[in-house]
C-alpha cells in the first residue's frame, strides 16, 4: 500500500484537497483531527496539558480553550516544543493504526494530512511527499480570513512552522492551490488519476485475500501476500511491481538525502 503524506504550511490548503480527496473516495488520515481527538475530556493527553499549563486552558466544561493554549504556544517556541513533546507521539500512534486499518481494508493507497510532517521525522518513512502550495502572502490573507485574526496573530502561526517555500525542496509532487477551487477540482482529478495507476492492480488480489481470510484458503493466501511478498521473498503477480515501489521509494529517499545533505 503507498502511504502517501500530503502536507502544506498552515492555511495553504491542506483541508481543502483532503475533503475533494474524500469525495473521489481517497482515504485520508488526518493528523488535525486526531489531535482533537487526543485531547478530548479524560484523556491523558488533556491530564499531562493541564498539568504543564495550568487548569487556565481549561473551559468551564472541562475540555481544552484552544484558543487560550494556542495564544500561549505560537508565541512561544519552548512552550510550543512542551505541547508538541505531549501530543505528537499520541498522534503518531493513532495515525500507525490508521495507515493498518487501510492495509487490512486492502486499500491501494492511503493520504496522511499531516501539517508539520516535514518538521517531524515523518517524511522520511512516506512512500512520497505531496505538497499544498500557495505564496506566502495569499497564505497569510487566507488565513487572517479564515479565522479572522490579526496580521500579528497570524504571521506567530506562520513563523512557527517551516516558510511554505523551504518546504517545496522536500516535495517530491506539488498541488499547486494559487487559484481558485475550480482549479483545484481539475489538479485533484489528476493527481487521483495518477495515484491509481501508481499504486497498480497488485490491490485486487490483497483485497481478496482480505475478503476471504475467514475460509483456510484465504488464510493462506493472505499469509502469502502478507509475508512473502512483503518481504519480497518469492515471485507473485505483485512482486515486480513491489519491487519497482520500493526501488522507486529509495531513490526518493536517496533524492531527499542528496537535496538535506545535513538531515540523517
Ligand atoms: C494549539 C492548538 C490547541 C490550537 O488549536 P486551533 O483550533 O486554534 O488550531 P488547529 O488545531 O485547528 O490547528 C490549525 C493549524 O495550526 C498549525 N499548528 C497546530 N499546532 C501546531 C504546532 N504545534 N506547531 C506549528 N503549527 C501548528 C497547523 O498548520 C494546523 O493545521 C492546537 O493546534 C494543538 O493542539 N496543537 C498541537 C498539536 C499539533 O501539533 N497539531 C498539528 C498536527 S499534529
Ligand atoms: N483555492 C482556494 N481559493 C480560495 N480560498 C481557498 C482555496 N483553498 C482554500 N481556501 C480557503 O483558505 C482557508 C485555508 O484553507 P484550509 O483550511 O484548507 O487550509 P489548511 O492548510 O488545511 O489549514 P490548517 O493548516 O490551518 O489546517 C480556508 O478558509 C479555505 O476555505
Amino acid at each position: 500500500m503507498l502511504v502517501i503524506g500530503l502536507t502544506g504550511g498552515i492555511a495553504t490548503g491542506k483541508s481543502t484537497v483532503s475533503k475533494l480527496l474524500k469525495e473521489r473516495h481517497v482515504p485520508v488520515i488526518d493528523a488535525d483531527v486526531i489531535a482533537r481527538q487526543v485531547v478530548e475530556p479524560g484523556t491523558s493527553c488533556l491530564a499531562k496539558i493541564v498539568k504543564k499549563f495550568g487548569d487556565g486552558i481549561l473551559i468551564s466544561d472541562g475540555s481544552l480553550d484552544r484558543k487560550a493554549l494556542g495564544s500561549i504556544i505560537f508565541k512561544d517556541e519552548q512552550k510550543r516544543k512542551q505541547l508538541n513533546a505531549i501530543v505528537h507521539p499520541a498522534v503518531r500512534r493513532a495515525m500507525f493504526w490508521g495507515v493498518a486499518k487501510c492495509w487490512l481494508k486492502g486499500e491501494r493507497f492511503c493520504v496522511l494530512d499531516v501539517p508539520l510532517l516535514i518538521e517531524g521525522p515523518l517524511w522520511k518513512l512516506v512512500y512520497k511527499v505531496v505538497l499544498v502550495y500557495c505564496p506566502p502572502d495569499i497564505q497569510l490573507q487566507r488565513l487572517m480570513l479564515r479565522d479572522n485574526s490579526s496580521i500579528e496573530d497570524a504571521s506567530s502561526r506562520l513563523d512557527s512552522q517551516i516558510p511554505i517555500n523551504d518546504k517545496l525542496r522536500y516535495a517530491d509532487d506539488r498541488i499547486d492551490n494559487s487559484g481558485g477551487v475550480e482549479e483545484l477540482n481539475a489538479k485533484i482529478d489528476a493527481f487521483v488519476a495518477g495515484l491509481r495507476k501508481e499504486a497498480g492492480w497488485s490491490w485486487v488480489c490483497r483485497l481478496l485475500c482480505n475478503i476471504r481470510t475467514k475460509s483456510i484458503y484465504g488464510r493462506i493466501l493472505y499469509l502469502y501476500f502478507s509475508v512473502f511478498v512483503s518481504t519480497e521473498r518469492t515471485w507473485s503477480p505483485g512482486y515486480a511491481q513491489g519491487c519497482e515501489h520500493l526501488k522507486q521509494f529509495r531513490s526518493n529517499l536517496h533524492e531527499k538525502h542528496r537535496r538535506n545533505p545535513g538531515i540523517d
